[in-house]
């Protein structure tokens, strides 16, 4: 089953030049991949089409079959619920402590608050953040805060984690751990797409690399092509 389809996608912004240009690619449900690319070469504005944060100038972005140039007004905080976010900063609630941040997306479906305290304790345990849980963001470290942030976009088992630079503040360390994280979501469903310029990290992950050149897909690199490079 197919998750995610870019068909012929461009992007241009108002004034600029195309920061995307005819991209054609498609993610099975389940899998995680990186893009990678020079600065400016189009991830994030990439990552950007699939939250709906912005339209194509050109092409379709389809989600679960759905064309998203069709998904408008109300319908589009209903798509963000499927794609989970994390980015480079977390955009944490300041005055809300790490678990209140974490159980928000729950909140937001309306689910029941004995629940929610189970999946938030769990996904806590699980990125060693437990005993931080009544802290404000601001009293954490950067590695800490990102790891709320990454915490929150996978509590609710979106269809879609999508990251930008997630591992931009951590340490070696952290990084692995939380793309060990990453690698463990699709057998819980979620795919992964993760753009990051560290290559280093993205070829010892061994998953499928789109590379991006100046908004082009030039090249789509399977984990085995990658361990023969
Ligand atoms: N809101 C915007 N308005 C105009 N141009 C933009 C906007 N956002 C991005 N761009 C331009 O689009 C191109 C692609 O930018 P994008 O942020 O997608 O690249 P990137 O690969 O994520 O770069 P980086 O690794 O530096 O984050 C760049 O030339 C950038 O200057």
């Amino acid at each position: 089953m197919t998750v995610l389809r870019f068909d012929n996608v461009s992007k241009q912004y108002p004034g600029g030049h195309a920061a995307l240009a005819d991209v054609s690619f498609s993610v099975a449900a389940g899998e995680m991949l990186f893009i990678t690319g020079h600065s400016g070469a189009g991830k994030s504005t990439l990552l950007k089409l699939i939250q709906l944060a912005e339209r194509p100038s050109r092409g379709a972005v389809l989600f679960s079959e759905r064309n998203l140039l069709k998904v408008r007004g109300g319908r589009i905080a209903h798509h963000r619920r499927n794609v989970g976010v994390v980015y480079q900063n977390h955009q944490l609630l300041m005055d809300r402590s790490v678990a209140e941040n974490v159980a928000l997306p729950l909140v937001l479906r309306g689910m029941r608050r004995g629940e929610i305290g189970k999946r938030v304790r769990s996904i806590l345990d699980r990125l060693g953040l437990a005993p931080r849980e009544r802290a404000l963001p601001s009293q954490l470290s950067a590695g800490e805060q990102q790891r709320v942030g990454i915490a929150r976009a996978v509590i609710a088992e979106p269809a879609m984690l999508v990251a930008d630079e997630p591992t931009g503040n951590l340490d070696p360390t952290l990084s692995a751990e939380i793309m060990a994280l990453f690698a463990s979501l699709p057998e819980r469903g979620t795919s992964v797409l993760v753009a990051s310029h560290d290559l280093g990290l993205v070829k010892r992950m061994r998953k499928r690399v789109l590379v991006l050149d100046h908004g082009q897909l030039v090249d789509d690199i399977s984990p085995e092509d990658l361990a023969d490079e």
